[in-house]
């Protein structure tokens, strides 16, 4: 394949990104993780399942940095996930630690990728890589509004007993107890559901969406949600990889769009082959806004402590 695709964290998350790209034929990918023989191990279990699913990509498995050398995109899936009774904010430590020395390999090999930043808290982690890479704000971006979105999507459609592709929706801030689930712009077949469903069902949806992840934390038990998770990064690379130009909710470094200044937060931009081509500024109203900056606040927050540790 002419295209070529790192997955850093040989996990559930990246494992499954890793199959999802291979098996919709979208690049060759490359797994990296820190545990000798697992990245190996899943690599060829895929390669193994490849005349069976149909596809030619080629998969790698390794511990050397020096087999992503000239990726297109790298996936950072790297870190440790919560368990039940956790924040994403106590994996800070842990994570900002494996990011900066998984991202200064990668910046080293790959120069010229775009990063798609998945390791939790999600918005921090996104800040550690734009420091650690030195990368343009365009190729670091990080994945949280298209799986906050397609989960509200979901409920969406099961609450209307209607079908998920006929429903859009989007969730803006950061990645946490926060994120800005906006009913105004969530749609079904183009009709707002502030049209379609009372006002508590609208808010019991949304309470549903923000609190998406510890949900499947406290039923997994042993870590945390991973399906959909890798749906949306492989959604994001596709977008890049294919040069679709979709206009999907990711966490950009914002510098005065939204108000918001030196911060990574959920934001629509357009996804194309040079990574952010613009950031879709729409107009909120006075409590959306409100949310948002209060997101923002809850981020800056956790950027702050992160400079103390
Ligand atoms: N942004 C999101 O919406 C979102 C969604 C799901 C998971 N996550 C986050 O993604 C991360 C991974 O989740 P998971 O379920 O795949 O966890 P996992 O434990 O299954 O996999 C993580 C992998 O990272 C590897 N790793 C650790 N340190 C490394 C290093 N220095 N270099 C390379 N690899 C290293 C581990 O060996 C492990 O295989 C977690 O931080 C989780 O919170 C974020
Ligand atoms: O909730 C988590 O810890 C993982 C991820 O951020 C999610 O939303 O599923």
């Amino acid at each position: 394949m002419d295209k070529k695709v790192t997955v850093v964290g040989a996990g559930n998350v990246g494992a499954t990104a890793a199959q999802r790209l291979a098996e919709k034929q979208l690049c060759d990918v490359v797994l990296v993780d820190i545990a000798e023989g697992l990245p190996q191990g899943k690599a060829l279990d895929l390669a193994e399942a490849a005349p069976i699913e149909k596809h030619d990509a080629c998969l790698t498995g390794t511990n050397d940095y020096g087999e992503t050398a000239g990726s297109d995109i790298v996936i950072i899936t790297a870190g440790i996930p919560r368990k039940p009774g956790m924040s994403r904010d106590d994996l800070l430590k842990t994570n900002s630690d494996i990011m900066k020395s998984v991202v200064k390999n990668i910046a080293e090999k790959s120069p010229d990728a775009i990063l798609i930043i998945v390791s939790n808290p999600l918005d921090a982690m996104c800040h550690v890589a734009f420091e650690a890479s030195g990368f343009d704000k365009k190729r670091v971006i990080g994945m949280a509004g298209v799986l906050d979105s397609a989960r509200f999507r979901c409920f969406i459609a099961r609450e209307l007993n209607v079908s998920v592709e006929n429903t859009h929706a989007f969730v803006l801030g950061g990645h946490g107890d926060t994120m800005v689930p906006l009913p105004r712009f969530s749609t079904v077949a183009g009709i707002p559901i502030t049209e379609l469903m009372s006002k508590d069902r609208i808010d019991a949806l949304v309470d549903r969406t923000r609190t998406g992840g510890a949900e499947i934390v406290s039923l997994l038990k042993t870590g945390s949600a991973f399906y959909a998770p890798a749906s949306a990064a492989v959604e994001m690379a596709e977008s890049i990889l294919k040069d679709k130009k979709k206009i999907l909710p990711c966490a950009v470094y914002l510098e005065g769009e939204y108000n918001i200044n030196g911060l990574f937060i959920g934001v629509p931009v357009k996804l194309g082959s040079t990574g952010i081509e613009e950031v879709i500024e729409i107009e909120l109203k006075d409590d959306e806004a409100a949310d948002l900056q209060k997101s923002a606040d809850a981020v800056r927050s956790l950027v702050d402590a992160m400079a103390a540790l």
